[in-house]
């Protein structure tokens, strides 16, 4: 909508300041107010706070800077990958998974589900538009935005609300190795890797043993490579499914009646007696339960579908960290040397939050994730929200998108009155 034009007249006034907003004179930036909060991120975390908005009647903009929605599954994730929680787990708030899915559906389902989604709730991101620069106007009272657009366009948006919603995973994380200009094959992230077709009868070295690692060895063994994993600390392994349940379903249930240290033990004890002492395997447990550690930490347990197995068999080689690289060699800090084709990092992920919301309190600097610890981390200070940095998954995402919904909605109605009553413009 055309923004007041009074706050028009104080942003051009300020525009005229800042050199960003200047081309020879002339203020080249597109400002546009929206008259409600401003979504940044498309993925399932974005959509499921438009949704929630929606349905209490305040619109909202999403801002994204791909062209499609949920990039991280359409762009940055191999062909194998199955969402492994079960569906129940992992729907968003308001719409079900279709009932034909399996319980453990794969990405294209996954994707179909959410392009039905954001159609059911007629979202409509504003695709190509990356968000640069966020900052809260202490004398406005409002969160100013700026985007660059694919051709380098800028936009500047001007609202009320802001919620941030890039992702826990909204950037490789791209280790710092000794020799890595000079080890000559191909080294690719894990964000990059589609299948091992392309690494037939190859030696491939995959750095990290989190779930993408554990299940890009699986894959690579299944197109015929050789892979070996590098497992530099300690790792929980559990089996996706325990006695006929999914193991995350079952940890849920069990914590209705037990403490968490009791269910760790539980589970550690049906994880030896399916999978055997992973330690025997080069996969030392961590001192503290899976389930705490998740807590504490937010390190995911891996949830083996078949990679333990391969280890056994000696299909993948484990090894400890990394020293140094040489030209197709691989120096572990144990002082072993061996040859390798490519490299594949599977190093994780992590925000970007910081890279364009210049605000201290809310989010740490250092990782990119509310301070505040679960469930307090959805609400900042004057107008600011955060959804989907629970690292809990869409579970986590939903339950924010639920509060920050319920919260705007109770400010939106106030100011919703006091605008029509005391403005001699309507903002609506
Ligand atoms: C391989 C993998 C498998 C997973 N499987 C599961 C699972 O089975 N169950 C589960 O519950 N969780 C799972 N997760 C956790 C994951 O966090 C969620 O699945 C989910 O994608 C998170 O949604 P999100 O919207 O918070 O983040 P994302 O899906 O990352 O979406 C964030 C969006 O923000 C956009 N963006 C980023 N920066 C900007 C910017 N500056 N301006 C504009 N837009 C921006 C991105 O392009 C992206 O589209 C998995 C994660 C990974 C990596
Ligand atoms: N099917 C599914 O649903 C899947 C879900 N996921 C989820 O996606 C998210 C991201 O997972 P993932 O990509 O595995 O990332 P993670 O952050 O979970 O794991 C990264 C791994 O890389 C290791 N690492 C990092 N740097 C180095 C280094 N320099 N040398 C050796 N090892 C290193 C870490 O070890 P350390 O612990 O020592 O730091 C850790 O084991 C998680 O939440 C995961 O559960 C991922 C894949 C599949
Ligand atoms: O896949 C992930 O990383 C998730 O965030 C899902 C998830 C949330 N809580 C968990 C506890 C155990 C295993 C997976 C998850």
């Amino acid at each position: 909508m055309a923004l007041p034009q009074c706050l028009m007249r104080e942003i051009q006034g300020k525009q005229a300041h800042d050199p960003s907003f200047m081309e020879k004179g002339i203020i080249k930036t597109r400002c546009e107010y929206v008259d409600g909060p401003v979504i940044v991120g498309a993925g399932p975390s974005g959509l499921a706070a438009a949704a929630c908005l929606k349905q209490k009647g305040v619109p909202s903009v999403v801002l994204e800077r791909s062209g499609c929605i949920a990039s991280l599954w359409q762009l940055k994730t191999y062909d194998r990958l199955r969402l492994h929680l079960p569906k129940q787990f992992c729907e968003l708030p308001f719409m079900d998974f279709p009932t034909d899915f399996p319980t453990y559906p794969t990405k294209e389902q996954f994707i179909k589900y959410l392009e039905e989604y954001a159609k059911n709730f007629d979202i409509r991101p504003r695709f190509n538009e990356s968000v640069a620069h966020a900052e809260y106007d202490c004398t406005l009272r409002l969160w100013r935005l700026k985007t660059v657009g694919a051709k380098g366009e800028e936009t500047e948006y001007v609202c009320r609300w802001l919620v941030a919603a890039t992702g826990e995973n909204a950037e490789p994380v791209m280790p710092t190795m000794e020799g890595i200009d000079d080890f000559g094959g191909c080294i690719k992230h894990t964000s990059l890797y589609k299948s091992g077709e392309e690494f037939q009868l190859k030696n491939v070295l995959v750095v990290g043993c989190g779930n993408s690692g554990m299940e890009v060895c699986l894959d690579l063994c299944n197109h015929k490579a050789k892979p070996s994993i590098v497992v530099r600390d300690t790792v929980h392994v559990l089996p996706r499914e325990m006695l006929g349940k999914s193991t995350f379903g079952l940890s849920m249930w069990l914590l209705k009646w037990l403490p968490i240290r009791l269910v760790d033990r539980l589970l550690l004890l049906v994880s030896w007696l399916m999978l055997g002492d992973t330690a025997r395997f080069g996969l030392d447990r961590p001192r503290l339960g899976p389930l705490q550690l998740k807590n504490l930490s937010g390190k995911t347990p891996v949830l083996d579908v078949g990679t333990l197995a391969k280890i056994k068999s000696g299909d993948i080689k484990v090894f400890p960290g990394i020293k140094r690289l040489k030209r197709h060699t691989v120096e572990f800090v144990d002082g072993q040397i061996k040859k390798f084709d490519a490299i594949i990092l599977a190093t994780g992920y992590r925000s970007n939050v910081p890279s364009w919301l210049k605000e201290e309190e809310m989010f740490s600097r250092k990782d990119g994730l509310p301070r505040r610890a679960f469930p307090n981390g959805w609400k900042g200070e004057c107008g600011l929200y955060s959804v989907g940095f629970t690292k809990r998954g869409i579970l986590g995402a939903s339950m924010d998108a639920k509060r920050i919904a319920e919260d705007i909605e109770r400010c939106w109605k106030v100011e919703a009155n006091r605008n029509t009553s005391l403005l001699p413009y309507s903002l609506s």
